[in-house]
C-alpha cells in the first residue's frame, strides 16, 4: 500500500517533520547510528550532552530525529522531548550485557508513560559487527533480555544491527516506514 494524497501532501509538501527520538544509555550508538544513516559515514563524536536533530528525508516521510544524551544524568531530561513523539528508536549496546537490566528500566518508564502511549518502538540491536567472544548478544538474546514479547498493545520491533558496517538500519527505517504508512 502506497501513501495516499492526502498523506503523502501532509507528510512530505506540507514539510511535516515526523518526530522520532533515539533513546538508549551512554555508548549504546545512538549519534554514531543518526549520522551513519544521514551522512551515510561513520562520524566520530564525543559523548552527546544534550541533543542532536537531524531532519531526513526517506521514501516520502520528513523524519526528525532527535537522538539524546544517555548518560545517568541527562536521562531524566529525556521526557522533556517526549511530546508529539511518534516512534522511539531504542539503541542498544548488544555486548553491554551487565547494563540489560537497566536498559530494561528505562525501557518500562517509556512504554509507560502517557505521552508515548501510541508511539512506535523500534529496538535497535547494535554493534552486531562484535564478535560472540566479546560477550555479544543475539538480537534473540537481547529481545529476551528486555521481555520484548510482554509489550502489549505496542507495535514493536527489533532488528539487529551495525552502526559501523550499516547493516541492518535501513530496515528498520523501512519498517517505520511500512508502520507510518499504515496509519495514514
Ligand atoms: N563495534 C561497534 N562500535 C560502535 C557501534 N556503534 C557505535 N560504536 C562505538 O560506540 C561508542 C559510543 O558511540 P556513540 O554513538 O557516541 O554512543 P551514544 O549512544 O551516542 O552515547 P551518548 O551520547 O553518551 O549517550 C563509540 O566509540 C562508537 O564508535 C557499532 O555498531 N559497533
Ligand atoms: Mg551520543
Amino acid at each position: 500500500m502506497g501513501l495516499t494524497f492526502s498523506s503523502l501532501w501532509s507528510r512530505l509538501f506540507s514539510k511535516r517533520e515526523t518526530k522520532v527520538l533515539i533513546l538508549g544509555l551512554d555508548n549504546a550508538g545512538k549519534s554514531t547510528i543518526l549520522y551513519r544513516i544521514t551522512m551515510g559515514s561513520v562520524v566520530a563524536s564525543a559523548p552527546t550532552v544534550g541533543s542532536n536533530h537531524e531532519i531526513y528525508d526517506y521514501k516520502g516521510v520528513r523524519f526528525g530525529l532527535i537522538d539524546i544524551g544517555g548518560q545517568t544524568s541527562l536521562r531524566s531530561s529525556w521526557s522533556q522531548y517526549f511530546q508529539g513523539t511518534e516512534a522511539i528508536i531504542l539503541v542498544i549496546d548488544s555486548s553491554d550485557v551487565n547494563r540489560m537490566s537497566m536498559v530494561k528500566q528505562e525501557l518500562m518508564k517509556l512504554v509507560t508513560d502517557e505521552q508515548l502511549k501510541t508511539s512506535l518502538l523500534l529496538v535497535l540491536a547494535n554493534k552486531q559487527d562484535l564478535p560472540i567472544s566479546q560477550g555479544r548478544q543475539t538480537p534473540a538474546q537481547v529481545s529476551e533480555a528486555l521481555s520484548l514479547t510482554d509489550l502489549r498493545e505496542r507495535e514493536w520491533q527489533i532488528m539487529g544491527c551495525s552502526a559501523l558496517t550499516g547493516i541492518g538500519l535501513f530496515e528498520g527505517m523501512d519498517w517505520l516506514v511500512g508502520k507510518l504508512e499504515a496509519r495514514g
